[in-house]
């Protein structure tokens, strides 16, 4: 099976530091990816460089096997890359509906152009509420209700909808149960599962090990700015990952060819 979403020899410095080390990635159709690190492992670099954010030195990124090079983040959506920061980009004044269309505001129909026609609320909700409904998100009652009354959960919970709703090719979390009690984070990570069952894969930056270990499907193991390796969590255990992590251990394949 050929990777959706890959990454050769990626550099990125800042200055002095190499953020990005000739890092190789690989994101396969229809799988939970889990991306963990050492703080400073260069995880962000990684998740930025792929979701348009910032701009590699070098290497190259193809998605569904072609190269690609995304001058910006809103670049990289439109390609179907969508990524879910742990700092949300949402409106908290605006509703739940108004977020999950921003920038993607229906319109009526009309001879205007675009920007000059009204916008078409009612025909946003109705499809802002399927998507939520869809994804098992009911107990969001009110779709006009301002994304401020929402809880954490909640809030993820409407920004995993609104990426998972427009036809992503890839979603990528980042953090995304790092500020959430228990029952909020089960409720995500259920809801990362219901995305992946929809066939979208998704990439996943967490430092909790349970979370990852729970719902990934292969772990790709970021040290001092490239992978490490990528191991089976069915087959290691968290304390392996975390030595791998942290250089206390070499994951056996290393140790071979070392
Ligand atoms: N904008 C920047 N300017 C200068 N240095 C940066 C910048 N962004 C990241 N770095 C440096 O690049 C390295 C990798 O950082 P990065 O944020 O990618 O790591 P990380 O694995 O995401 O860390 P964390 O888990 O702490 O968020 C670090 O040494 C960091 O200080």
């Amino acid at each position: 099976m050929e990777p959706i979403l890959s990454g050769r020899n990626l550099v990125k410095r800042y200055g002095r530091v190499t953020a990005l080390d000739h890092c190789d990635f690989d994101l396969y159709p229809g799988e939970i990816l889990a991306v963990i690190g050492d703080n400073g492992a260069g995880k962000s670099s990684l998740i930025k460089a792929l979701s348009g954010a910032v701009q590699l030195d070098e290497g190259e990124i193809r998605l569904e096997g072609k190269p690609i090079r995304f001058a910006s983040p809103i670049a990289a959506r439109a390609a179907g890359i969508e990524t879910v920061y742990q700092t949300l980009a949402m409106s908290p004044g605006l509703s739940i509906a108004d977020n999950m269309f921003m920038g993607r505001e229906i319109r009526k129909p009309g001879i205007l152009g675009s920007v000059f026609r009204k916008l078409d609320h009612a025909e946003m909700q109705r499809i802002a509420r399927q998507k939520l409904s869809e994804l098992g998100l009911m107990t969001i009652q009110n779709i006009n209700q301002a994304v401020e009354t929402l809880s954490g959960g909640q809030r993820q919970g409407v920004a995993v909808a609104r990426a998972a709703a427009f036809g992503s090719k890839v979603i990528i979390l980042d953090e995304p149960t790092a500020a959430l009690g228990v029952k909020e984070s089960r409720r995500v990570l259920e809801l990362i599962l219901d995305v992946r069952s929809r066939g979208i894969p998704i990439i996943l930056i967490s430092h909790n090990m349970p979370h990852v270990f729970e719902v990934a499907d292969r772990v790709h193991i970021h040290r001092l700015g490239r992978r490490l390796c990528v191991i089976d969590p069915k087959s290691h255990t968290m304390s392996d990952a975390v030595a791998y992590m942290t250089g206390a251990k070499l994951p056996d394949e290393i140790a071979v060819t070392a």
